[in-house]
């Protein structure tokens, strides 16, 4: 039996696509400070591998992490408007706790949630709308610096160096996934920000997968479906981890498929 993969996290939106898709892909630990209703766990999971913890906890931490070949981690304030002192508390030393526990223990492979917001700010006046639509050929390819749209996109830029620098030092490898917007069932509406950079529950959860299964040392990729509007590259995620991502927001007028067919 292959060491379980810990899910922290695992209660919210992207921790719950993940789960829903794959939830008998691997033996499961699941980390997350509010308690999971049995709804939310899938089948196969026992209570004794569910901790119910803050990522600040040290010690619960290197508990679930302990015997874990990865650490997706997903835990933390996702919201764009958050205060300094919450992602400095939720995103930065959590993360940090979570890396620090990783590396202590001999994690092999340690997924960051990163986020759209860590380079919001490559969206200027002059790019947008334009950015946005399928004939623009302006792409982000994670090779560019971080320019963070808020102070929570600065908690994420953060999160991906504390990666950088665990890697360095420590051999662990370390992906970071900048998803863009995870939304269930169709893309956003009315938003055509929200349109270029979808992510599709089942694409969100193959893309996890297949950063569980690859093989790398330290990578920033983005994390949306195969939009034809785009302006993130989804080439390196393709070739360094095999993502092949089956959704495009262009198959949806509204919230209906064009084929009427649903995944
Ligand atoms: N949903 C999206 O479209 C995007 C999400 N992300 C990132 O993905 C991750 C997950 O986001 P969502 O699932 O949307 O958020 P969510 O709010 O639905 O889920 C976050 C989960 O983490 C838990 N959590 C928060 N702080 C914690 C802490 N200090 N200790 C333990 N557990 C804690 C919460 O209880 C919650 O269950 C976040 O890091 C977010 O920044 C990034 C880009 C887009
Ligand atoms: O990082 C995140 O990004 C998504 C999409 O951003 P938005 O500005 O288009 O809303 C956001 O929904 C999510 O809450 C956040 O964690």
């Amino acid at each position: 039996m292959d060491e379980p993969v810990l899910l922290t996290g695992a209660g919210g939106r992207v921790g719950q696509a993940i789960l829903r898709h794959l939830g008998e892909a691997f033996e499961w630990r699941l980390l997350d400070r509010e308690p999971l209703s049995s709804a939310k766990l899938p089948a196969g999971v026992d209570r004794d591998d569910v901790y119910v913890s803050d990522i600040t906890d040290e010690a619960t931490v290197r508990h679930a992490v302990d015997g874990c070949r990865a650490v997706i981690h997903l835990a933390g304030d996702p919201r764009p408007e958050a205060p300094w002192d919450s992602v400095l508390q939720n995103n930065i030393d959590g993360t940090q706790t979570m890396f620090e526990a990783a590396v202590e223990t001999g994690v092999e492979k340690f997924v960051f949630a990163s986020s759209n917001h860590a380079v919001g700010a490559y969206e200027t006046d002059t790019r947008t709308p334009d950015m946005y639509r399928p004939d623009d050929d302006f792409r982000l390819d994670g090779t560019e610096l971080p320019r963070p749209s808020n102070l929570y996109g600065v908690s994420k830029a953060t999160g991906e160096v504390l990666g950088r620098y665990y890697h360095d030092h420590h051999d662990i490898s370390v992906v970071n996934v900048r998803i863009g917007n995870l939304t269930e069932g169709h893309p956003p509406i009315d938003y055509e920000r929200g349109q270029a950079m979808w992510l599709s529950y089942p694409d969100c959860a193959h893309l996890f997968e297949r950063c569980v299964l690859a093989e790398y040392d330290y990578e920033i990729v983005y994390g949306i479906s195969d939009n034809d509007r785009k302006y993130y590259s989804i080439d390196r995620a393709r070739e360094i981890l095999g993502y092949d991502p089956q959704d495009n927001s262009a198959e949806w007028n509204g919230d209906e498929h064009v084929d009427g067919d649903r995944r």
